[in-house]
């Protein structure tokens, strides 16, 4: 056992198949690692400690909205058998909340890997997300597991729901994400109610669009491997109305994949579960990221992110298996 561990993990963002990913079809995510989650565990002289920007003290004082984290710390603390080891989590989160960043899942990876690395034991890809999804099942309901998958992961993954979670590799060297943050809080449970609502309420206009989304994915795979930015950039104009369609756009998330379009991105769409949260735009260079950025800042973008993909590939130190959970 360490005096003390550290875990890390990353934003993800959603490309290609958020919502459609829970009714089995594949999509496209990749983590952000500029924007990530470190948790820290450290021995202390005594007592149980928790510190978040929720929350600060005894872990068994921590409140209900933070029962995933709750229940999936005392769950790593059997595991381990610290039932009397004093420590303090510190958990330093670089992501917004309800934003469709994966900002629970992330969190829960961090936590996890900080535990494993405090008692030195090895942990494979799938006992991480196992043990992430005790958390994200009481935060979310019914996860796909691909917000896990891509916070855990070091490279953009390809992932269909219990079947398959794949690194994908890709060379799209000029091109950038715009992520911009609406200030909007969405939540990812009610979101996903919603889509469900509309499948069983009205089955033949929403199951044709999951139906497209996951081809949409399909096909942004294959630009992927072409290295078409214009074909990817068209996509996401097409999951974007489609997932408008089914009802999990708004006005703001609308306007700014106008504005991005308008400055010269090729393509734009919400990312995540949408309600509020993140839209994200793909510039052909980086001055159009630049212009793209500004643009949806001055459109009202709280905070925005231009992620690369040069040089995308890096190492945690930790292998991706390609194992599915
Ligand atoms: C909306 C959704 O597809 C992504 C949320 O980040 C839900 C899920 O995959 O569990």
């Amino acid at each position: 056992m360490k005096d003390k561990a550290t875990g890390k993990s990353y934003a993800k963002i959603i490309w290609f198949g958020e919502h459609s990913v829970v009714y089995g079809q594949p999509a496209i995510a990749i983590p952000i690692y500029s924007v990530d989650v470190t948790a820290t565990l450290k021995k202390i002289p005594s007592g149980q400690e928790i510190h978040c920007r929720y929350f600060d003290g005894p872990i068994s004082e921590m409140a209900d909205n933070l029962r995933g984290v709750k229940t999936l710390t005392n769950h790593l603390i059997s595991l381990f058998g610290a039932q009397d080891l004093s420590f303090d989590l510190n958990i330093e989160s670089k992501l917004p909340s309800e934003r469709g960043m994966g900002s629970s899942a992330a969190t829960a990876i961090a936590i996890v890997r900080a535990f494993f690395g405090f008692f030195e034991v090895n942990l494979t890809r799938i006992q991480l997300l196992k043990l992430a999804d005790i958390e994200e099942k009481i935060t979310h309901g019914n996860p796909s597991g691909l917000d896990s998958a891509t916070a855990s992961s070091n490279m953009p993954i390809w992932f269909v729901k219990n079947e398959i979670n794949e690194q994908i590799d890709f060379n799209l060297p000029t091109s950038s994400l715009v992520i911009a943050d609406s200030g909007i809080k969405g939540k990812t449970s009610e979101a996903v109610s919603l889509i469900h609502d509309n499948i069983v309420d009205e089955p033949e206009t929403a199951k044709p669009l999951i139906e497209e989304l996951g081809k949409i994915a399909v096909s942004a795979k294959d630009a992927l491997a072409t290295t078409d930015d214009e074909r990817l950039g068209k996509l996401m104009n097409q999951s974007q109305r489609d997932l408008a369609q089914l009802g999990v756009s708004n006005q703001t998330l609308d306007t700014f994949c106008r504005v991005a379009c308008d400055n010269r991105a090729l393509g734009a769409k919400l990312t995540g579960s949408g309600l509020g949260g993140c839209v994200i735009a793909l510039a052909k260079n980086q001055s159009d990221a630049q212009q793209i950025s500004t643009a949806l800042r001055s459109a009202g973008a709280t905070q925005t992110w231009i992620q690369s993909f040069k040089n995308y590939q890096f190492s945690t130190g930790e292998a991706h298996d390609n194992l599915v959970r």
